[in-house]
């Protein structure tokens, strides 16, 4: 665990809406561009391949102190000894994600509503991630969307740091800040774009702006 955690502009990564640029090249950009955390979650990946990737981006990430944090694989955390590991509802339990993690790393939950948020609050995570603010097209998986009020009800109870997941954009992310989250996630908002320096500028910008 982390005391130090900064989720301010947190990067979550997918291959397929990168429009054919590879992982180390979209976190290098995004990182210049003001990125302060880096999620590897690629879905359709053999387990050869995501391993591969995360080394790759432990060996650009480590150096510069940002985090890498796992989604959903927490043997390839391991493997790769990671930073932490982000899980979902349907993923693995925390309690053996940290048993397997040990103290010192990173967990991030994903939290869809009120009463996932109050459970949370039993568990030693170092985030909880609000998931989905509002509809996206980059996962369909999703229960229905928090939209503001949600959020803003989660984080009048959370006694966790808070990052904002689904839909975040230019548009939108201030009155997501002004909810009091501690950062916002974002997947195509910076690997999509022509610019992901240029566009990870901006919205890190926006956020300082409402911190
Ligand atoms: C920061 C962050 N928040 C939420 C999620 C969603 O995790 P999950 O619900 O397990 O869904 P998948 O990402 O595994 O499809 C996330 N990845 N990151
Ligand atoms: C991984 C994930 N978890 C909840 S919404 C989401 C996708 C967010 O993608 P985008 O930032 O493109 O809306
Ligand atoms: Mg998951």
């Amino acid at each position: 665990m982390r005391d130090n955690l900064d989720l301010s502009l947190y990067l979550v990564t997918d291959q397929k809406l990168s429009r054919g640029r590879t992982h180390e090249y979209i976190v290098e950009q995004a990182v210049r561009g003001g990125v302060t955390i880096v999620q590897l979650r690629e879905k359709d990946v053999s387990s050869r391949v995501f391993y591969e990737l995360a080394k790759s981006l432990m060996g650009l990430l480590r150096p510069l102190n940002i985090p890498l944090i796992i989604n959903d694989r927490l043997d390839i955390a391991l493997a790769v000894e990671a930073d932490g590991l982000h899980i979902g509802q349907s993923d693995l339990p925390y309690a053996v994600a940290r048993r397997l993690m040990g103290k010192d790393k990173i967990i991030g939950l994903s939290v869809e509503n009120l009463a996932q948020a109050r459970e949370a609050n039993e568990l030693d995570v170092d985030y909880i991630g609000l998931s989905p603010v509002f509809s996206t097209r980059t996962k369909q998986d999703i229960n229905k969307p928090l939209e503001l009020s949600g959020v803003k009800e989660i984080i009048g109870i959370t006694k966790h740091k808070t990052v904002a997941i689904g839909g975040m954009n230019s548009l939108n992310i201030e009155s997501v800040m002004k909810t009091g989250v501690d950062g916002i996630a974002v997947v195509s908002a910076i690997v999509s774009q022509e610019n992901p320096q240029e566009a990870a500028f901006r919205l890190a910008s926006l956020i300082h702006h409402e911190k």
